[in-house]
């Protein structure tokens, strides 16, 4: 390099020096005033450290703000880290959520809750309510619906049946890759979950058209079994692969870009309104010709958009259904409280499963 290059090159090395130094001196400055925020929450008798609403309110203005050159993406989850160390000083939070090590519910949990909360992996949806309804984990994490596969009932049936609230909700973005510890041309099997098998279709008949695909049970699993199998390839998300000691061969390979899963924080806190709130609902109307439109009609006349409805059939009642909705304001607003008021004049039950802070990003 030549030689004023080279002088350039050492001059702002020292100004990121500079800069390193002050942002760990603010870092510092932000941990302590969360401690200060601690011990006021002990005095006052509160043991509720962790708030979804206001880490929702930091994340929304701090991206708001964002000058550049980082995508507000970025901004959003380096400042989900810095609240996640902090807490991490005032309380540990354990979160379970739908293991092995790698899976995207893991993804997604770290999402919502940066890296510094403890993650209790379990087998299966049922266990993630046991858990958090029993107070072994704080809260847990399940996944919603696909953009892809659709709704994830199971979830849905099991809010019914735990006295649990929805207290957050998280977005991830579904990127597959294909991983191995082999050259590409030497694949002959590729060890795959059937739902991610679903969404790289396309992609596998036209690039590996002559491999035998094996079922796995989870990504993560089949990256562990790729490892094991000379032949084999796996499609996982990059954690698992680096989990399980395998190389990126091609990323991004599912055949919609705009594949994402929503998930769910289940726990036994309310949110107060933040202003971008959601709300979740299951009503049940009465057995008898428009009552759906009589559900959805106070929703119309106050004005409040509904993001989601799902129906389910109702336990013990044959072909009569539930509803699931989901909708944008807090049960604390005046519109929606107003609202939910003559949707109990309409149905035979509501249950109010929560209301939360929209996903941030
Ligand atoms: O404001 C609070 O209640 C805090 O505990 C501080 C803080 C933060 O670091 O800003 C930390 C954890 C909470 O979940 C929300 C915010």
């Amino acid at each position: 390099m030549a030689e004023a290059g080279e002088t350039e090159l050492l001059q702002l090395r020292q100004e990121i020096d500079r800069v390193d130094s002050e942002i760990l001196r603010l870092l510092s400055e932000r941990g302590r005033l969360a401690q200060r925020v601690g011990v006021c929450k002990r005095a006052a008798g509160s043991s509720q450290f962790y708030h979804p609403d206001r880490e929702g309110e930091i994340l929304r203005r701090v991206m708001a703000e964002n000058p550049g050159p980082f995508a507000a993406e970025q901004v959003g989850r380096i400042f989900r880290e810095i609240i996640s160390a902090g807490l991490a000083l005032e309380q540990s939070l354990q979160v379970a959520y739908l293991g092995p090590e790698g899976t995207f519910s893991q993804l997604a949990a770290e999402k919502q809750f940066g890296t510094s909360a403890s993650f209790v992996p379990v087998a299966n949806i049922a266990e993630i309510f046991r858990q958090t309804d029993s107070g072994s984990t704080q809260f847990g994490v399940v996944p919603v619906e696909n953009s892809t596969e659709g709704a994830v009932n199971q979830t849905l049936d099991l809010m019914l049946d735990y006295p649990l609230q929805i207290c957050g909700e998280v977005e991830l973005r579904i990127v597959h890759n294909l991983v191995a510890s082999i050259p590409r041309a030497a694949i002959r099997r590729v060890h795959v979950h059937y739902q991610t098998r679903a969404q790289c279709r396309q992609w596998l008949a036209q690039n590996l058209p002559a491999v035998e695909l094996c079922d796995a049970p989870s990504n993560a699993e089949a990256a562990q079994r790729a490892a094991a199998d000379p032949e084999g390839a796996a499609i996982s998300t990059l954690a698992a692969a680096q989990h399980a000691g395998l190389e990126l061969l091609a990323q991004g390979i599912e055949d919609n870009p705009e594949n994402s899963t929503r998930f769910w924080v289940i726990g036994k806190i309310a949110t107060r309104s933040t202003g971008a709130d959601k709300t979740s609902i299951v009503v049940g109307g009465a057995h008898r010709a428009g009552s759906l439109h009589a559900l959805l009609a106070p929703f119309a006349d106050a004005g409040i958009s509904l993001t989601r409805i799902e129906s389910r059939p109702a336990r013990g009642a044959l072909w009569q259904y539930v509803f699931y909705l989901d909708f944008l304001g807090h049960q604390q607003d005046p519109a929606v409280r107003s609202t939910l008021l003559a949707l109990q004049e309409q149905a035979a039950f509501v249950r109010i499963l929560g209301s939360y802070p929209k996903a941030v990003f």
